[in-house]
């Protein structure tokens, strides 16, 4: 269960202001329930959770163990909706500097021939022990074409074909549209094993699809549990979208009183790729038709020490939204030493945990003070269960909101633009 603390934004609005919103709230989310809105074919996120795919849950799981096994890395191939989910989870659940099962590393993602000249290399250097490593490959795009991850994908699968011959098309695994797209063609030429991208999700929408379960199960997080989050919130926003409505609400409210930003962060920087996911998942889904909130994404209290002043004294056209996990995620305690030249001793023996959260709490009021309205999402524990309530929490509240500003959530047309200008000045015909 998803809490929201509201407390440090409500006092921008009027009331009146928000019991309109909240009504407002109530009409989108209906349509979203019941399939009336604009974008209709694209509620598959819904109703994978209404109906989840055991099976397919399964086979990825059973996939995955077997590929952990053997596999020293694995490279995620994706870009937008087709890697931040698993990155978001991944970055979210492992421990940093994790060593056990394979290392994950992401391709695809941008256009940089140096990080891919380096990623090869690193990928050909033996093991410690004059092993080669074994090396797993997952293309992932829904259309099968954009260009980031085709570039990638055509770099890494010709050295995977030279390195291991006829045995890298067990090594490749491709997940994509069911139809279309060259993707597909190379799949039914070399035989990749394939997954398939439901056809009414979208790329944004997808995490809960093999796009973000696969990488996630390879990484050794329970996907079962990740999914069966999701479903719980899906089951109880279905009774009581309460949270979801309020948040709306409030979001569409300041929007319409003229905030232009969300500024979207944690105190915990595990959950800055959950952060880079709802990036993507808001700025897609609402920048449209000259409205939106900018998904702007503050990690802190890293942060505080640049942007920060920004926040607290810049010009106030900002709202912000910090996720918060209650229970600590590591016991360390400030060591304690013979003298106190630091002059740390009054924190001495303290949590970690402890004095983040200070930050956090110190942080909330003097924004609050300096006139951005800040709430907090709040997660018990950081666990897969809880990520997978948060997860829909995100996507359901997404298309209310994005409902509320009467605009279509599931397109994203403008992106086409720059994809077109790009094309041309590179001659593709
Ligand atoms: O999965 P793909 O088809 O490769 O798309 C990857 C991403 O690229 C696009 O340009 C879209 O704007 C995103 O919504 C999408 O997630």
């Amino acid at each position: 269960m998803i809490k929201i603390k509201l407390d440090n934004a409500v006092d921008f609005v009027e009331e009146s202001e928000l019991e309109s919103a909240l009504q407002q709230a109530e009409k989108a989310f209906k349509q979203v329930v019941d399939g009336t809105g604009p974008g209709n074919d694209w509620l598959g996120w819904r109703r994978i959770l209404a109906e989840p795919n055991d099976a397919e849950i399964d086979q990825i799981q059973q996939h995955a163990t077997k590929i952990r096994e053997d596999a020293d890395i694995f490279i995620v191939c994706g870009i937008g909706g087709s890697f931040t989910g698993a990155k978001a989870i991944i970055e979210a659940l492992n421990m940093p500097f994790n060593e056990q099962g394979p290392e994950i590393l992401f391709a695809g993602h941008h256009m940089s021939g140096r990080y891919l000249e380096q990623l090869l290399k690193y990928i050909q250097a033996p093991k410690e022990n004059g092993d080669p490593k074994s090396v797993y490959l997952n293309v992932i795009s829904k259309s099968g074409s954009t260009l980031e991850t085709a570039l990638a994908f055509r770099t890494i699968r010709k050295w995977m074909h030279e390195a291991y011959g006829d045995e890298a098309k067990s090594r490749i695994v491709a997940t994509t549209g069911q139809t279309g797209g060259v993707l597909n063609k190379i799949i039914a030429e070399e035989g990749y094993k394939k997954y398939i991208i439901p056809e009414d999700i979208g790329g944004r929408y997808s995490v809960l699809t093999p796009v973000g379960l696969l990488p996630v199960a390879v990484a050794g997080i329970d996907v079962q549990t990740l999914y069966y989050g999701a479903v719980a919130e899906f089951e109880l926003q279905e009774k009581n979208p309460e949270t979801v409505l309020k948040y709306s609400a409030l979001r569409y409210t300041l929007h319409k009183k003229g905030v232009a930003l969300d500024v979207i962060g944690s105190f915990e920087p595990e959950l800055m790729g959950f952060a880079a996911w709802t990036q993507q998942l808001l700025g897609e889904s609402e920048g449209k038709k000259g409205k939106g909130l900018f998904p702007a994404i503050a990690g802190y209290s890293t942060d505080l020490h640049s942007i920060g002043q920004m926040v607290q004294q810049g010009q106030r056209n900002m709202m912000e939204t910090l996720f918060v996990v209650e229970s600590p995620l590591s016991k360390m305690k400030v060591p304690q030493v013979e003298n106190d030249t630091d002059q740390l001793n009054y924190l001495d023996g303290k949590l970690f945990h402890d004095i983040n959260k200070s930050a956090r709490e110190g942080t909330v009021q003097a924004h609050r003070e300096g006139g951005v309205p800040v709430v907090e999402i709040i997660l018990e524990k950081l666990n897969a269960q809880q990520l997978g309530h948060l997860i829909y929490f995100y996507e359901l509240m997404t298309a209310v909101y994005v409902y509320m500003l009467e605009v279509n959530p599931f397109n994203q047309p403008g992106v086409e633009n720059y994809k077109q200008a790009m094309y041309r000045l590179l001659g593709k015909r």
